[in-house]
């Protein structure tokens, strides 16, 4: 039951979803029982300790890894779904793109691989978005670890997607690019509806570039803090301040031994 409205995003629910990794003794509980929606063309910003779940999460969300148990659905849709419609894209922190490909062959391959028209000048405005106008023809060995992780999130964003994940996508850029890419990015997915989740441990970047942050414990993933950012906050604010305070003193307390004592904010 896909949404109607051209390219906007659904929403996604998470119902009791749950993964553990193995099996006995040596079993890993990364993502306990976990009930969440992210609301149709929100950003959702995921902030937790190393190794508690988020990125497990994402591939849940992405299809790539089956729940233990409970269920991912986008608009009640299986994510499978909306791969197979081209309409769900990821940015991973290791950039993966073809070596043998120009930056413009991998991003003109991915509307390919979406089924949709590829419009070589929309690749080519795609890739100066990124800030890498000039570089079309460069193989990913010619480029530095930002410059690919750049040229990947080009490669996701080219197609439009209605779901947009992005897992540490910035890993590798410098802060005076990552800076550039938070404020010229943003307005891209917005401008589409997309929904979209980011995996960050930086909680400037999570509330900067996010509608709403959710804090998780230490593994198993559970939610300790879901804060709402105000439209518009400028994070040198008194505001601003406070709330990223608030998303690390959340942090801090996902660090405890008992996650569940936690506390559930704004919505
Ligand atoms: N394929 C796998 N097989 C076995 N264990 C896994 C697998 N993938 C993840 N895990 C385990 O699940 C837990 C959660 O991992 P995950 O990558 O989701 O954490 P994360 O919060 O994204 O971490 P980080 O912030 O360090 O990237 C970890 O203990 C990890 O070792």
């Amino acid at each position: 039951m896909a949404d109607q409205r051209a390219g906007r995003g659904p929403a996604i629910t998470c119902a009791a979803l749950a993964k553990t990794f193995g099996t006995g003794p040596a079993a890993v509980e990364a993502v306990a029982p976990l009930d969440l929606t992210f609301a149709a063309g929100e950003l959702t910003a995921l902030v937790g300790p190393s190794g508690c779940g988020k990125s497990t999460v994402l591939r849940m969300v992405a299809g790539l890894e089956a729940p233990s148990a409970g269920t991912v659905t986008l608009d009640g849709a299986a994510p499978a779904d909306l791969q197979g419609e081209g309409a769900l894209a990821m940015a991973f922190q290791d950039a993966s793109l073809l070596p043998w490909r120009s930056v413009r062959g991998n991003v003109a391959l991915a509307l390919k691989l979406a089924r949709k028209p590829v419009d070589l000048a929309a690749v080519d405005a795609m890739i100066a978005r990124v800030g890498l106008a000039g570089f079309e023809n460069a193989r990913p060995a010619e480029l530095s670890g930002g410059m690919r992780q750049r040229a990947a999130i080009a490669r996701c964003l080219v197609t439009q997607p209605r779901v947009l994940l992005l897992d540490e996508p910035f890993g590798a850029v410098d802060e005076l690019t990552r800076a550039r890419l938070n404020t010229d990015l943003p307005a891209l997915w917005q401008a589409q509806g997309t929904t979209a989740l980011l995996v960050t441990h930086s909680v400037r970047e999570a509330v900067a570039l996010a509608d709403r942050v959710v804090v998780f414990s230490s593994r198993p993933a559970q939610v300790v803090a879901d804060l709402r950012v105000p439209d518009l906050l400028a994070l040198d604010s008194a505001e601003g301040r406070t709330l990223m305070a608030e998303v690390t003193a959340a942090l801090s307390q996902g660090w405890a031994d008992d996650p569940g004592s936690g506390r559930h904010a704004a919505q």
